[in-house]
Formats: structure tokens, C-alpha cells, sequence
């Protein structure tokens, strides 16, 4: 294969960065047609530390309770220009794995094993059926409902009853999700790849309007001594937030110029709501590998950063919770 995988190949003529609408989308359920039964030990994900989108699938499998159940590989951080790689002798990399399942050394080969002809990027995180021997899902917004809920019948009642996307939260839970997506989420990176002068000063703009009102929600919160975005009870909507704000002081406020404010100095609530999940969440603190997001960004985008030179602040990667 002679393709080249270039980030700028995303940006339209405007240079506004545009993502992928991801090209997997079957669901592990147990319904009686369904071709992806819960079970355990038949799952697979494949991750990048680095990657915002996989760091939710790692959260929703922790705090569910599935680790023993959901088998994990990790590739490298350095993504290249044919993608994402595993490591091998030579190219050697701290807390990355061998593919476990396949025994392949580059992503895209699963995603040709699931699908000769397939045309899309080769994207983490990957949902992997170890039974079918193919991909069930290549979305993480969808993946974490499968983790949350897919596979309850066959977890302990404690860990079933664990619900992060409740009945009765779901509509608030969709709306925060509505615009955090756009504007923090990808917003950062939508930030981060414009080319053009016009669009990067409305996209880093419209990431700290919304960490505004973010700040406010929390605010709010704090004053009825809530602790989460939708009360007392960690969802969801907190956790895909998350993702974004643990690399925001380490790698967005510079690689990606989002340099307006900072999360620890110009932000108290959000700050403050950043370390109780890390420091006081169980679970969460190992799925976030500083080394693998600062590396990654800043050695994988030679557009942005030619020279690969890795920032050495901000020194501590994040604050202690007191
Ligand atoms: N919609 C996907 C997006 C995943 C995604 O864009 N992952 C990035 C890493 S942060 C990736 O693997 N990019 C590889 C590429 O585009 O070639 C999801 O949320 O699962």
C-alpha cells in the first residue's frame, strides 16, 4: 500500500481540520439475533495511550469492572505516516504491548484482516471480536455504552448495577455531549490543525467559550456541594470531558495554541474537578500515561512541531489534589 496518511489531507480548502466519521458500528448486545453476545474473555481493545478517544474506552473498562474480562494492547506512541505500529526489537516503547491477539505490527493490518477492501483511517480505539476474528466497533462514543451496559450479564451485580449513562440522566448527559464534543473535545484539535490564520482565532475562541461554560456548570455545582457536571454522580459526560482536560495544560495550551488561559491557573472549578477524578476516582489515574500523550503529539505531527522537540513543562504533568 503506497498511501500516506497525512493529517493535512483532513483540512479543507478553508483549512478547517475535518475528522472521519468512524466505520465499524456493530454492537455487543444479548439479543437473541445479535452476533456479539456478551462473554468474557472473547473482547479485545486495542488502544493508544495517547489517544483521547481510547482513553475513555480504558476509563469505562476499568471502572466497570471488565479489565479481567476485556484484554488490552497498547501501540506505540509515535504514530508515522502508515499509522499506528506495536513495538518491536529495536524500537522498543515503555508501556506499549505486542498485539496479543493477531501478533500483527501495525494497526492497519487489523483493520484488513476485518476488511480487505477497507479505504478508512486506522483508527484507535479498536473493539476487537476474538471469536469472529473481526472488528465489532472503531467508535468510542459508542464503545463506553457497550462497556457501560453490553455486558451486564455476565459482570457481578456490584459492577452491573454501575450505570454511567442512567435513564434519567440520559437527555442532560446528550445535550453536554452535543457541544463538548465539537467545541472542546475536537475542538482542540480543530484548533490545533488549522491552517489559516482567520480559523485558528475562532476555533481556540469557541474551546474557551466552552471551557467558560464549563467552569460556570462546575461552579454551580461546587455551590450545592456537587462534586460531578450533572450532580453527585459521576457519568459519562464527565468522563469524555475528562480525556480532554488532563492533556490540556501538558500538550494543548502549547502544541495546539490554546494558550488563551490554562486549566490550573484560570480555571479553579474545572481544576478542582480534573484531580478529584484523577486522585480520588478509582481506576481512572492508570489510564493516563503523560508519556505517551506528550510524546505523542508533539513527535507525531512534524507540520506542527518539525522538529519533535517535546516541551519539558509543565512540571508536574498535573497537581496534587490538595
Ligand atoms: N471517532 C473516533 C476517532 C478516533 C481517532 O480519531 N483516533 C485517532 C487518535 S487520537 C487515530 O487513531 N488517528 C489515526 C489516524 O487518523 O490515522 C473515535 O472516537 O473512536
Amino acid at each position: 500500500m503506497s498511501e500516506k496518511l497525512e493529517i493535512h489531507k483532513f483540512q479543507n480548502e478553508k483549512g478547517e481540520y475535518k475528522r472521519k466519521p468512524s466505520e465499524f458500528r456493530s454492537v455487543i448486545s444479548d439479543a437473541a439475533n445479535s452476533q456479539f453476545k456478551p462473554e468474557a474473555n472473547r473482547y479485545h481493545l486495542y488502544v493508544s495511550y495517547a489517544c483521547p478517544w481510547a482513553n475513555r474506552t480504558l476509563i469505562l473498562r476499568a471502572l466497570k469492572g471488565l479489565s479481567a474480562i476485556i484484554t488490552v494492547s497498547v501501540v506505540h506512541w509515535h504514530m508515522d505516516d502508515k499509522g499506528w505500529r506495536f513495538p518491536s526489537e529495536g524500537d522498543e516503547c515503555k508501556d506499549a504491548t505486542e498485539d496479543h491477539v493477531n501478533g500483527v505490527k501495525r494497526l492497519s493490518e487489523l483493520y484488513f484482516k476485518a476488511e480487505p477492501g477497507y479505504t478508512g483511517r486506522y483508527t484507535v480505539p479498536v473493539l476487537w471480536d476474538k471469536k469472529l476474528g473481526t472488528i465489532v466497533n472503531n467508535e468510542s462514543s459508542e464503545i463506553i455504552r457497550m462497556l457501560n451496559s453490553g455486558f451486564n450479564s455476565v459482570l457481578p451485580t456490584n459492577y452491573a448495577q454501575l450505570d454511567f449513562y442512567p435513564e434519567d440522566l440520559r437527555a442532560k448527559i446528550d445535550e453536554l455531549n452535543e457541544w463538548i464534543y465539537p467545541t472542546i473535545n475536537n475542538g482542540v484539535y480543530k484548533s490545533g490543525f488549522a491552517t489559516n490564520q482567520q480559523v485558528y482565532e475562532r476555533e481556540v475562541g469557541t474551546v474557551f467559550k466552552s471551557l467558560d461554560d464549563v467552569e460556570q456548570i462546575l461552579k454551580g455545582r461546587h455551590e450545592k456541594k456537587e462534586n460531578f457536571l450533572l450532580g453527585n454522580q459521576l457519568t459519562e459526560a464527565d468522563i469524555r470531558l475528562f480525556v480532554t482536560i488532563v492533556r490540556f495544560d501538558p500538550v494543548y495550551v502549547q502544541h495546539f495554541k490554546c494558550n488563551i488561559k490554562d486549566i490550573r491557573h484560570d480555571y479553579p472549578h474545572i481544576h478542582k474537578w480534573l484531580r478529584l477524578l484523577y486522585w480520588k476516582v478509582d481506576g481512572i489515574k492508570e489510564t493516563v500515561n503523560f508519556e505517551h500523550i506528550k510524546s505523542h503529539y508533539t513527535k507525531s505531527h512534524p507540520q506542527i512541531n518539525p522538529f519533535g522537540i517535546t516541551p519539558v513543562g509543565p512540571i508536574p504533568n498535573i497537581l496534587d489534589f490538595e
